[in-house]
């Protein structure tokens, strides 16, 4: 049987905006009150995906959450009509104005946890849903992102679909960004790498930005997935980079089969985990561990270039091409870096550079906006198959895109009740285009 890793990438709201939300991403909190282009960031994240399609791989489209979140805000004692709500939450408290009107659901790498089939002891693909406690505007997150999940991946043979885990300090989750899965071919059991930044029996954490995973998260997941711990690793970030704005594991390493790239301040006690990963690996395909030092990349390049962000891809006729966001050519020797790694002697051949400016200017770079699932080709039928992208479905969402978003957000915009209509508009004509059928709260009443 044939398996794929098929990226299923978050499309961008209609709401896309710059509103600070996320202290400890950098970019996030420097481009705070810009004004955004919904538009453009759909369009650049819409080209990324037919980019990738056109590679010859897989490529899913994962439906965004509707916004403002008017239950959330109902729920916290604002009433009258929709127009009402907005009205008095924008004039008493613009801070749950902004967090209700995130798009942040775009970064689909934040969506969930997946296992696949090849590794549950059950031989099903498990999914839970990231419970993004750490930060309000994605703690609102999860319940829509469960029910799209079910949505595009339906079938209950094939596919489990945990809740997610309680929304507690302890049980802080952050989806796939923190977890990484080595293996010589994505059809055999892997090596499944879980990242934390903090454990709650422990007194390494970081001072000033917050560690958004913990360990008990981690555990919990690998738990409910039926994971074989023989093929199981929980390592700690390296609490230093979390405190110079590396919020997730994911903007500092990046692996895919048999390549593991990392920077050498990963990780605590880097070296430890570095020979553990390399013990437990247990392809016939040798291991590439690439360690990238300081002196080729500082950790602030890193932050700023986006250079571990990059989608790490396996290409249908063997090797691996690296796509990455095109402020990897901005950053001093950052591209230079680059082209280095393909003349290695490694799987990678090429790097593809992407212009995804909107979401990079809000700390979400090219694995940020996508969630990763190895399926095997009887998996990948059983997936709705209205997700899946194709040159007719290219053509509708971009033409979708082009009807329903403006060009220009900013803060103040957040007040006028016909954006939320505008949204709702959209996410309607959105469902009937990938099948999902009534995933949105004003659907269902
Ligand atoms: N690295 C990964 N996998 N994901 C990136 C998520 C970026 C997101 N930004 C934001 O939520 C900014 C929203 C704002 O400020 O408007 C976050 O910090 O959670």
């Amino acid at each position: 049987m044939s398996y794929y890793e098929v990226n299923f990438d978050g499309l961008v709201d209609p709401t896309h905006n710059y509103a600070g939300l996320s202290f400890g991403n950098v970019a996030s909190k420097s481009n705070a009150n810009k004004v955004a282009n919904p538009k453009q960031a759909a369009l650049q994240g819409l080209e990324k995906m037919w980019a990738l399609t056109q590679l010859g791989l897989h490529q899913g489209v994962f439906a965004p959450n509707c916004r403002p979140d008017l239950h959330t805000l109902r729920s916290l004692g604002f009433n009258g009509t929709d127009a009402q709500v907005i009205n008095k939450v924008a004039k008493t408290e613009p801070y749950l104005l902004k967090a209700c009107y995130s798009a942040s659901s775009m970064w689909t790498a934040n969506a969930a946890t997946v296992s696949p089939s090849c590794d549950t002891s059950d031989g099903k693909v498990h999914f839970t849903p990231a419970n993004l406690s750490n930060k309000l505007h994605r703690a609102i997150e999860a319940k829509t992102t469960s029910l799209v999940l079910k949505a595009t991946f339906p079938d209950e043979q094939i596919f489990v679909h945990h809740p997610s885990l309680p929304q507690h300090p302890l049980f802080g989750d952050e989806g796939a960004a923190n977890y990484t899965r080595l293996v010589d071919s994505y059809g055999h059991t892997g090596l499944a790498i879980f990242v934390y930044g903090e454990d709650a029996n422990s007194n390494v954490k970081p001072q000033v930005f917050p560690a958004r995973q913990t360990k008990q998260a981690s555990e919990a997941i690998a738990r409910s997935h039926l994971l074989d711990y023989a093929h199981t690793l929980f390592v700690q970030q390296n609490p230093d980079v979390i405190d110079q704005g590396v919020f997730h594991n994911d903007v500092i390493a990046i692996g895919n089969e048999n390549m593991f790239l990392f920077h050498e301040q990963a990780f605590y006690q880097q070296r430890q985990v570095i020979e553990e990963i390399g013990r437990k690996y247990q392809g016939s395909r040798p291991l590439h561990l690439i360690e990238v030092s300081s002196d080729d990349i500082s950790v602030d390049a890193a932050v700023k270039s986006y250079l571990f962000n990059s989608q790490l891809v396996s290409l249908p006729n063997g090797g691996m091409a690296i796509v990455a966001p095109s402020e990897c050519q901005t950053i001093d020797g950052v591209e230079r870096y680059l082209a280095s790694l393909c003349k290695a002697s490694n799987p990678i051949e090429e790097v593809i550079y992407l212009d995804l400016k909107q979401s990079m200017q809000n700390g979400g770079g090219p694995a940020c906006l996508r969630l990763r699932v190895a399926l095997s080709s009887e998996e990948l039928n059983a997936v709705n198959s209205q997700c899946l992208l194709n040159e007719s479905r290219y053509q509708t969402l971009a033409a979708w895109i082009n009807k329903h978003y403006r060009d220009r957000l900013a803060e103040s915009d957040l007040a006028d009740p016909n954006l939320l209509l505008e949204s709702q508009s959209a996410l309607d004509e959105l469902t009937g285009i990938l099948g999902l059928g009534s995933v949105y709260p004003f659907q269902q009443v």
